[in-house]
């Protein structure tokens, strides 16, 4: 033994142990606890403890674990430990460190959106009673022995039973002693929480294994004949399934569950449960089963020539040019490679038909996550790609949390798409730039982002070599781009004020393509078309009590609802305002044109997506599979017709309110309009290259439209790119909104003036507000918003984040403005 060595065992033996811990909580930093001689060997960093703060307990994570003693203050002990490996790698630690400084929340934060609601101590612990303790009560104080009679009576007391028998300030430590004293232990529920999921697997008894016992079993057969039938069953199941289920058994031969018992108990077969993984398995298997075209066999060798010495490369390629083909040809590399890879897509694109493509491709190598997996299933991903068992993970954005051992590639497909920022709660992060961080951690990982339509912050990193570029502009089998028609309606006549829904051209158009077997998709977008109640004779419409916006009419539970606060009222039927009875609903924006075309077109099978038909017949993805299999002809959708589905008979995209597109006062409504439009129309004509795009709009002219008539991105980056310069907005500045909620509106005003004249004093820092957003009241609590616009220069932007925070922590440790709600957005989109 070496010298160090020894030193370092003595200082083992002799030094106390200190964790710095993470809990979720919003705490200015992480607090330190001290680690009980007993926990010394088993704790270390990235597994999960429990600690008492202010008299509650959380779960927390260890951060960090060190000798020197905290200076001021005493740490308090850990009262538990709940894992004896870590859930997290180093990585992730350093990884919610950086989200956390970056969004300006805590790392608890992080951890409370990244680990599986299983793994979180949701119920209280439970103290249960030790068999094997022998009685002897002696050197127990009052309060051990209170506890520990009536543990003793009770088998088993829960935490806040125990704090009613004792003063709260000792529960923890006599609980503590009491666990020393081996009077009783901890069951963790949560420990329990995660349950293997069971099966029953039925079994031929030992006895007729043997051939000749098994036959004469047969022949001697006196019992019931169904009993026969069912055993003759199970023979039959075993031997072309290999393993027998019961309720498979079951359905197979007709038999009832008496059937079964009866051969159980005569002990010619067996029962057993086992545990099977809920994860779908699908045979490991790798099948490449194409050939990449010329352009895209170009395009991926650039790719992999940006990877020799940039991180981040964007694949800009049109609609149907066949990224995803390239992202196959690079997950497969990943996985000859053994390592991991992630491939991220918006949670709406992530159907039915993009899974069942990779899936082809790389069966049971590739595992799914989204936000449909029950906590069970998500436990045990987690658990298989921390082992590096999954080695690839198709997923929406909370899939970049997961405890990757040895990733070597990300893909953000559909880079540009906003649903990549996560909104409530915190970390209100944008998983495409984290994701960019994450792979840095890496060694020698890489991001591909890939779009048809790039983010304009995205474009700039390339224009500016931050980010590698590689352009795919031509459709597979160079399939032409849709045609892109523009149809003033201003001169049509209008119904009730409001012009036609669809112009003739429109029909016209319509028609042909029926003629010609061919699909239409209308495309209706999604602001402002919410169906709500209005009275006739005055105009008033229903309004949420608690929340500054009209009622939402609900056809299928017939009430009206919320859609910020999700209450629910009955539909009105007296107007408050003028007493009359006259009422008309409005209807949703696509559910008026699904009546028009539906009595237009009579012999034609319409439906319709969006948040409210998929609430009713058919989910997302059976919309999809029957569009596919041309049961429908025209679907009418929002927003969710335009993620990346792949289609292969539409041949008219009808765009039937491009204004509303045009028209919003947000700085990015450009680049959204474009967005939208473009992608839409990428559905049209991908397979044979005879796709049109009618859009319906008053002002033609709009440059936006002249850029998608053009299918011209980079005219529109150019565009665009000159107004954010000239009115400094992002990519040439930073944005962090800081929204404020109080019941009292001034309180909730006050709070965000004087946060934004402290922030002023900053000259970095440009300040707009505090301001009302449209919708001022949510849940009956007010709310006031800073925007904070600042440069971009890093060291700057950590200088300001610092500021932002302490003003934060400042404005709550003043009773005044305690219970002021303030939740920083950075980067909003
Ligand atoms: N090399 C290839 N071999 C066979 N089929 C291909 C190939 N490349 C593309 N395709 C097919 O062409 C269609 C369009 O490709 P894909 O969906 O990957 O395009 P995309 O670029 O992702 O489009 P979008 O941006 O509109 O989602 C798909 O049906 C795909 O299977
Ligand atoms: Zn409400």
């Amino acid at each position: 033994m070496s010298i160090s060595e020894i030193n370092l065992d003595f200082t083992k033996e002799e030094k106390p142990l200190y964790a710095e811990i993470i809990v979720p909580l919003f705490l200015p930093q992480n607090y330190t606890w001290q680690v009980p001689h007993d926990f010394q060997p088993v704790v270390s960093t990235g597994i999960r403890v429990e600690v008492a703060l202010r008299n509650k307990k959380y779960t927390g994570i260890v951060k960090r674990i060190f000798h020197d003693k905290p200076e001021g203050f005493n740490p308090k002990p850990i009262l538990n430990v709940l894992d004896d490996e870590p859930l997290v790698y180093e990585k992730q630690l350093q990884f919610w460190r950086w989200m956390a400084q970056y969004y300006l929340c805590t790392e608890g934060d992080i951890m409370q959106a990244a680990i599986p609601s299983n793994f979180k101590l949701s119920s209280e612990s439970v103290l249960i009673w030790n068999e094997a303790f022998d009685d002897s009560y002696k050197d127990f104080d009052d309060e051990e022995f209170l506890v520990a009679e009536a543990l003793q009576l009770k088998n088993e007391l829960r935490l806040s039973e125990v704090q009613q028998i004792l003063d709260a300030t000792h529960v923890y430590p006599v609980i503590k002693r009491l666990i020393e004293k081996q009077v009783c232990f901890i069951w963790e529920e949560l420990k329990q929480k995660y349950k293997e999921k069971k099966e029953v697997f039925i079994t031929l008894h030992p006895k007729f294994h043997q051939e000749k016992e098994l036959e004469s079993l047969l022949n001697e057969w006196s019992g019931a004949p169904k009993q026969m039938e069912l055993l003759l069953a199970f023979l039959h199941v075993q031997k072309t399934e290999g393993e027998v289920k019961q309720p498979e058994l079951l359905k197979k031969s007709g038999a009832t569950n008496a059937q079964l018992k009866a051969l159980i108990t005569k002990n010619i077969l067996l029962a057993e449960k086992r545990s099977v993984t809920r994860l779908q398995v699908l045979p490991r298997q790798l099948k490449i089963d194409f050939e990449l075209s010329d352009a895209q066999q170009k395009s991926l060798d650039k790719v992999k020539e940006v990877f020799k010495d940039q991180n981040v490369c964007l694949l800009h390629g049109v609609t149907a040019s066949g990224k995803t083909q390239l992202y196959i040809k690079l997950i497969e590399e990943q996985l000859l490679q053994g390592k991991q890879a992630l491939f991220m897509l918006p949670e709406i694109a992530l159907t039915a038909q993009v899974i069942r493509r990779i899936q082809h491709h790389f069966g049971g190598y590739i595992a799914v996550y989204h936000s449909k997996f029950n906590p069970n299933e998500r436990v045990e991903l987690w658990n298989k790609v921390k082992s590096g068992e999954i080695k690839i993970v198709l997923g929406a954005r909370s899939s970049l949390l997961l405890p990757f051992q040895d990733l070597g590639l990300i893909i953000v497909d559909e880079e540009h798409d906003a649903s990549y920022k996560q909104q409530e709660p915190a970390p209100r992060y944008n998983a495409r730039d984290t994701a960019i961080f994450y792979a840095s951690l890496f060694d020698g990982a890489r991001v591909l982002l890939g779009s048809a339509t790039p983010s304009i912050e995205t474009y700039f990193n390339c224009k500016n070599n931050k980010y590698g570029l590689v352009e795919l502009m031509e459709r597979y089998e160079n399939v032409a781009m849709p045609e892109i028609l523009l149809e003033d309606i201003t001169y049509l006549p209008k119904e009730n004020g409001a012009p036609v829904l669809l112009s003739p051209a429109m029909q016209t158009m319509m028609q042909q393509a029926l003629d010609a077997k061919k699909q239409i998709i209308l495309f209706q977008n999604r602001r402002g078309y919410s169906p709500y109640q209005i009275c006739n004779t005055c105009g008033w419409i229903p309004q949420c009590k608690n929340c500054a916006v009209s009622l939402t009419y609900h056809k299928g539970k017939n009430k009206l609802s919320c859609h910020y606060c999700g209450t629910d009222y009955p539909v009105v039927n007296t107007c408050i305002a003028c007493g009359s009875h006259d009422f008309t609903r409005k209807k949703f924006g696509t559910e008026q044109i699904e009546e028009a075309v539906s009595e237009i077109f009579l012999t034609s099978n319409v439906a319709r997506m969006d948040y409210d038909s998929l609430r009713g017949k058919y989910s997302h993805d059976a919309l999809i599979k029957i569009f596919e299999q041309q049961k429908i002809d025209i679907l009418i959708g929002t927003q969710m017709v335009v993620k990346g589905l792949d289609f292969e008979h539409v041949s008219l995209v009808g765009i039937l309110d491009a204004d509303g597109m045009l028209n919003f006062p947000d700085f990015r409504v450009n680049e959204r309009a474009f967005q939208l439009m473009e992608q839409v129309s990428g559905r049209a004509g991908r397979k044979d290259g005879k796709g049109k795009v009618l859009v319906q709009v008053s002002n033609p002219n709009h440059p936006v439209l002249q850029f998608v008539k053009k299918h011209d991105y980079k005219a529109l980056y150019d565009y665009e790119i000159e107004s954010r310069r000239q009115f400094a907005y992002p990519p040439f500045s930073r944005l962090i909104k800081v929204t404020f909620k109080h019941k009292e509106q001034h309180i909730a005003e006050e709070a965000a003036t004087i946060m934004g004249r402290a922030l002023e004093k900053n000259k970095q820092m440009e300040i707009v507000g505090p301001a009302e957003p449209l919708v001022n009241r949510v849940r009956n609590q007010y709310l006031f918003e800073l925007l904070i616009k600042m440069p971009k220069d890093a060291k700057m932007m950590t200088h300001c984040r610092r500021q932002i925070m302490q003003q934060i922590v400042i404005l709550q440790s003043n009773k005044r403005y305690a219970r002021v709600t303030i939740l920083p957005d950075v980067d909003p989109l």
